[in-house]
């Protein structure tokens, strides 16, 4: 479980990001955090890893306190946690295979890594990771010969390959085409669901968030201001969370292409 008790965040130009923020996530999960551009839902999820480190409150994983994590703990708890970025992180003229393999980086010695000798287990777990993608076929291509959604696929087998308890996935389809979109979220939800790992992504599209999530969390300003369940979100609550009328830029669309394909 991923317990805020009352976190706020205050960065050192004086930004209120969280704003005494209580949640409660529970293992297996599925949520999605939406909130206009600003609202502070990257801060949200970069908390849970410690890209940042909120300045008051208390945040547990598994019961216990992340905040004042260092060193050898704080690898610790980034070895578990798999995180999936806007613009793949991916190092773009290294093969497929190899940007997989860095998802055992935390478990392989330094040494091992810099001379490529990951085990016959990591390899394998890295393939199977490319299956479950279905992109095995594209191992030894070079990540930059790869389309944006290709790209977001490696990014996802590399986390799976870390073997991770929580995933964060800090809009991982606003740099993609809608189709294409619709595929990586699938994608997210399959290895949640038959992977049970605890599944938390930012978006800004209401329509997809109202296709994917299990719950919804709205942010505005820095402050949680919605937090139930996807099946109970109607346009009014996103038009609540906004504090404005919903836009043309506020909807992926896309599904019917999808579901035509
Ligand atoms: N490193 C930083 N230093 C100072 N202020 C920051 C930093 N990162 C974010 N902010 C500010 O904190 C607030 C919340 O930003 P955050 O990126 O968490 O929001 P967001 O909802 O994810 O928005 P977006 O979708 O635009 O990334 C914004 O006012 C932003 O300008």
């Amino acid at each position: 479980m991923i317990e805020f008790k009352n976190v706020s965040l205050t960065y050192p130009n004086g930004v209120e990001a969280l704003k005494n923020v209580d949640l409660k996530i529970n293992k297996g999960e599925f949520v999605v955090v939406v909130g206009l551009s600003g609202a502070g839902k990257s801060t949200l999820i970069r908390s849970m890893n410690r890209i940042v480190t909120p300045t008051d409150g208390e945040l547990l994983i598994e019961g216990q306190d992340i905040l004042s994590l260092k060193n050898k703990k704080l690898r610790g708890l980034r070895k578990k946690i798999g995180m999936i970025f806007q613009d793949y992180n991916l190092v773009k003229r290294s093969t497929v295979i190899k940007n997989v393999l860095a998802g055992r980086l935390a478990y392989t010695s330094t040494i091992k890594s810099i001379l490529n000798r990951f085990s016959k287990e990591d390899r394998k777990l890295a393939y199977e990771s490319l299956q479950r993608l279905g992109i095995e076929d594209k191992i030894y291509i070079r990540a930059d010969q790869l389309s944006g959604g290709q790209q977001q696929r490696v990014s996802i087998a590399r986390v799976l390959s870390q073997k991770p308890n929580i995933i964060l996935a800090d809009e991982p389809v606003a740099s993609l085409d809608p189709p294409t979109s619709h595929q990586v979220m699938k994608d997210l939800k399959k290895i949640n669901r038959e992977d049970h790992i605890t599944t938390i992504v930012n978006l800004h599209f209401i329509d997809m968030a109202m296709e994917y999530a299990d719950r919804i969390i709205g942010m505005r300003d820095g402050k949680v201001v919605f937090d139930g369940s996807a099946k109970n979100v109607t346009e009014a609550t996103f038009e609540e969370i906004y504090g404005r009328s919903i836009r043309a830029e506020d909807i992926r669309g896309g599904i019917d292409d999808e579901q035509n394909k």
